[in-house]
């Protein structure tokens, strides 16, 4: 399969990138972030987390978040929503989308969401009817698609069931997350071909954690069997909460260069988008995990 021509690049550096802080980071500087995602060309932005303040402290301040934007045309705002109570939250706030987040492992479901992988379906299936009522789009997220802290392996089989209940229930894409970034480019074919036999490959994204330094090589793979969406996070910025040692998501501004690369367009400035990531890390005392973003503020 060839390279697609283009590919959308969901931002997801003010949530996944800040949730696992350990000193808070203010709404202030989480606005002034996004707007600058949205300034340097960014179209799909996950701005906030609608989840227990107290499992997730640093993403207490959604609604300040969400009302708190200065939105730009044509930029989908999203947060997540992992129940109704969420859900509502959000829907109160004007999100203008919202995911749910499931589990391929069970373990990491229960540690994550305090349920089990079909439990968890169960209690999406109420938001999915009830965001489909306010005209809001759902996008799904599986995590552990490429190995689980507390279980390991996962068969790309379990991954294409969750991925294929999320899309059946009417998840719009589903985003398949490597959320302690242990995948490797053949790995990642192999479950990308077992979950693109249920869900066109126009409706699947690819959310890859940098753990081992695998992340771009992964997304090569991927884009080349047809994958044009990719969540990223400016800086590589992040962890998650639930995986112990588990970094960042893959720099956005290096999969940019990449994409630049391979002729791929995307829409984003990479000056802009690296001297957004300059400045957060500055702003919240963290390494630049961008080795684009390094290279460029060195010149
Ligand atoms: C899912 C729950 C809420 C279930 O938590 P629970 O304890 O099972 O839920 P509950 O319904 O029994 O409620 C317990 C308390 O939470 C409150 N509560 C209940 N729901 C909400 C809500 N929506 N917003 C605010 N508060 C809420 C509820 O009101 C109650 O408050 P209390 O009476 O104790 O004061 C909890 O487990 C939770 O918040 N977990 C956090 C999960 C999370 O944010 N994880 C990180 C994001 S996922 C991720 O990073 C992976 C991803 C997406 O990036 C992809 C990848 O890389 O793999």
């Amino acid at each position: 399969m060839a390279f697609p021509q283009s590919v959308r690049l969901v931002e997801v550096g003010a949530r996944d990138g800040l949730q696992n802080e350990p000193e808070p980071v203010s709404t202030e500087t989480k606005l002034e972030l996004i707007d600058r995602l949205g300034a340097a060309g960014l179209r799909h932005i996950e701005a906030a987390s609608f989840v227990s303040p107290k499992w997730v402290p640093q993403m207490a301040d959604h609604r300040e978040v969400i009302t708190g934007l200065k939105r730009r045309d044509g930029v989908v705002y999203s947060a997540l929503t992992p129940n109704l109570k969420g859900l509502e939250a959000a829907l109160q706030c004007g999100v203008d989308e919202v995911a749910v987040f499931g589990a391929a492992s069970e373990s990491f479901s229960q540690k994550n969401i305090n349920c089990s992988v079909s439990e968890s379906l169960e209690r999406f299936a109420p938001v999915l009817d009830r965001a489909k009522a306010a005209n809001v789009r759902v996008r799904g997220y599986v995590s552990c698609v490429l190995g689980c802290p507390y279980e390991g392996e996962i068969a790309p089989a379990k991954v294409a069931e969750v991925a294929k209940a999320l899309y059946e229930m009417g998840c719009y894409e589903v985003s398949l997350g490597d959320t302690i970034g242990t995948g490797t480019p053949l790995k990642a074919k192999r479950m990308l071909e077992a979950v693109a036999r249920d869900i066109p490959m126009a409706n699947l994204g690819a959310h890859f954690h940098d753990t081992y330094g695998q992340a771009l090589a992964n997304l090569y793979a991927v884009l080349e069997e047809g994958i044009a969406v990719i969540d990223s996070s400016v800086a590589g910025l992040g962890g998650c909460p639930y995986a112990k040692g588990a970094s960042g998501n893959v720099a956005s501004e290096d999969v940019i260069y990449l994409l630049n690369g391979l002729g791929i367009d995307s829409g984003i400035d990479l000056s802009d988008l690296a001297a957004t990531g300059t400045w957060i890390t500055q702003t919240i005392g963290r390494p630049n995990r961008s080795k684009v973003g390094v290279a460029i503020a060195a010149q």
